[in-house]
């Protein structure tokens, strides 16, 4: 007989363990783009695998030129990045990382189905695979029965919901999202934190980055938060919010929310 699996969830502790790899590791990195912006100066964050770790700050802070650095669609004019064990672009090219943006980009010719299935195709996944991955997917972000639609069927919500499905397709470990739920109404950002968090809780090798000007989405969802500030952009701290996973609406309510928020605002100020 086989022996048994234990499988540890997100839920089952409350950050990952000392002993979890590091994913990402940026050294005093520095972007300076052509025209002399400096971009970010001494940038230094190791992120362990599991993690969820937000990325808050001013407009123009260096928040979206992090992300390109660590996707390797920009070189860094100073420092070292490991990203899965390897550069930037290597671990672009393994198809190890996804990527969601605020904008679902989904292909408007193309039923849902053929929209989440797209990057295993790009893959050249036999299609049958793709297809049975692609169900997996949109089940668990809640559209099994959407499979035929066309994207302008769809709310904006449900976008966004092909959109996460798409990035997940491919069992990322890496999963880079850019101010995912900005253009969403509140009530629908709500809902769809709550779902990114489920499917997160399910997989605790998978490792989140994530873009908000939302302090209180920031705190809602993280394990940790990059307070970022501009001119220029730097990481100011990293605080860590030390609540159990599964979190409920609640959460929201609690003394202990309110005090990591002011504490995200502060670092904001200085
Ligand atoms: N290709 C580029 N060439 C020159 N400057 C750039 C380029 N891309 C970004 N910048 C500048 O670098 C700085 C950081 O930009 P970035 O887009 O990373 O900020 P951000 O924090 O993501 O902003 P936002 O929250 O508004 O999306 C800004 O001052 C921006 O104008």
């Amino acid at each position: 007989m086989g022996e048994k699996k234990i499988e540890t969830k997100h839920s089952d502790f409350l950050l990952p363990s000392s002993a979890a790899r590091t994913l990402v590791n940026l050294q005093q990195v520095e972007k300076i783009y052509p025209n002399g912006m400096i971009a970010v100066q001494d940038v230094n964050l190791k992120i362990k695998e599991g993690e969820f770790v937000s990325f808050v700050g001013p407009s123009g802070c260096g928040k979206s030129t992090i992300f390109r650095l660590i996707t390797g669609l920009t070189e860094p004019s100073a420092g070292r990045l490991e990203i899965l064990g390897g550069n930037p672009e290597a671990a672009r090219k393994s198809g190890r990382l996804s990527f969601v943006f605020q904008d679902a980009t989904l292909m408007p010719w193309c039923n849902v189905i053929d929209n989440v299935m797209l990057p295993l195709k790009l893959q050249g996944i036999p299609k049958i695979q793709q297809k049975e991955e692609a169900e997996r997917v949109l089940e668990l972000v809640g559209l099994k029965d959407y499979h035929k639609s066309l994207p302008r069927q769809l709310s904006g919500g449900m976008k966004m919901r092909v959109s996460i499905a798409r990035s997940l397709v491919v069992n990322p470990g890496l999963l880079l999202m850019d101010e995912p739920f900005g253009a969403l109404d509140e009530i629908t950002r709500q809902t769809l934190q709550q779902e990114l968090l489920s499917i997160w809780g399910k997989d605790p090798k998978m490792t989140v980055l994530f873009v908000t000007h939302n302090v209180f989405e920031a705190v809602y969802l993280s394990t940790k938060i990059a307070v970022m500030t501009s001119s220029p952009g730097k990481i100011a701290e990293l605080i860590d919010v030390p609540i159990p996973y599964p979190r409920d609406s609640d959460f929201r309510t609690t003394a202990s929310f309110s005090e990591i928020v002011t504490r995200v605002n502060g670092a904001l100020k200085q």
